[in-house]
């Protein structure tokens, strides 16, 4: 079976094109492929799928072997992945997700391949038992939290997964093995929760690291940057438009006053490609 292996700014995927539905077994296959030793290695495996809504529909499981609702830096390798092998030839089109439905993308070509990609994420959810979490109050912004002997604020956000962002002095340096795991546990968070750690740095730059649900550090997380942006503006730190500085690079987020979504804008990139030896791995 033939993949590819895609990053957007360091969160890296496998990604599978296929006529079918996603396999039975797509979650053992993850838990496998992913595996950094003895498979490909990557965050997480996506599917790019027929779809009835929209030009193409994308699944996504992570390198645990779970399901998410959605993913920022995936959707923009979707949006290269069909754009650059011909699957489709406009500029402007759309991906189903099941988290947060059909999402519009507009495509920047250049030399006839995808350079950038511009998601419209769609509206972020702020009641706090959709979102979800424990805690009954719409918007959820600076919550306190325990974890091990240290205590912290949140403020959650859903964009088709759930977020919590927690405001530290030196995201850049933070220690995310220590806390991301005690925190994505918590019991605040019955489907588990991302945990963005970040720094407001001027009030159109935000330096952030994630601990993602699923998969532990990543280098960038799309969607936990539209969380940390649209967090930002409930906290009244930043404007509505900034970039949030992750590991592996920066994302453009604003969050439209008029029709209240969430736009990400940023890159997505070819590795290799390669051929799976059924049973071998
Ligand atoms: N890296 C992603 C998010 C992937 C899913 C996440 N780990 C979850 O379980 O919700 C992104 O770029 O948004």
């Amino acid at each position: 079976m033939e993949f590819t292996k895609m990053h957007g700014l360091g969160n890296d995927f496998i990604v599978i094109y296929s006529e079918k539905e996603l396999p039975s077994h797509a979650a053992e296959l993850a838990i496998k492929w992913c595996n950094r030793f003895f498979g490909i290695g990557a965050d997480g495996l996506v599917y790019i799928l027929p779809s009835e809504k929209a030009d193409f529909q994308m699944r996504i499981i992570n390198s645990d072997g779970t399901e998410a609702e959605q993913c920022g830096n995936a959707i923009r390798c979707v949006a290269k992945y069909v754009y650059d092998h011909g699957h489709i030839d406009r500029e402007n089109i759309t991906i189903q997700t099941i988290g947060a439905g059909v999402q519009p993308v507009r495509l920047t070509v250049e030399d006839g391949k995808v350079s950038k990609v511009r998601v419209d994420m769609g509206a972020p959810v702020l009641d706090g038992l959709k979102i979800p979490t424990t805690i009954d109050e719409t918007p959820v912004v600076n919550q306190p939290i325990e974890a091990g002997d240290s205590s912290f604020r949140f403020t959650a956000v859903s964009m088709g997964n759930p977020h919590c962002v927690i405001y530290v002095k030196d995201a850049v340096n933070f220690d995310l093995a220590t806390w991301g795991p005690k925190l994505e546990a918590h019991p605040f968070f019955p489907k588990k929760i991302n945990v963005e750690f970040a720094t407001v740095k001027d009030r159109e730059h935000i330096d952030m690291r994630v601990w993602e649900r699923g998969a532990g550090p990543t280098l960038a997380c799309g969607t936990g940057a539209c969380a940390t942006l649209v967090s930002s503006v409930l906290n009244g730190l930043t404007e509505r438009a900034a970039w949030v500085r992750l590991k592996g690079g920066d994302l453009f987020i604003e969050w439209n006053e008029e029709d209240n979504h969430v736009y990400m804008t940023g890159p997505a990139a070819f590795v290799f490609t390669g051929k799976i030896i059924e049973n071998e791995i």
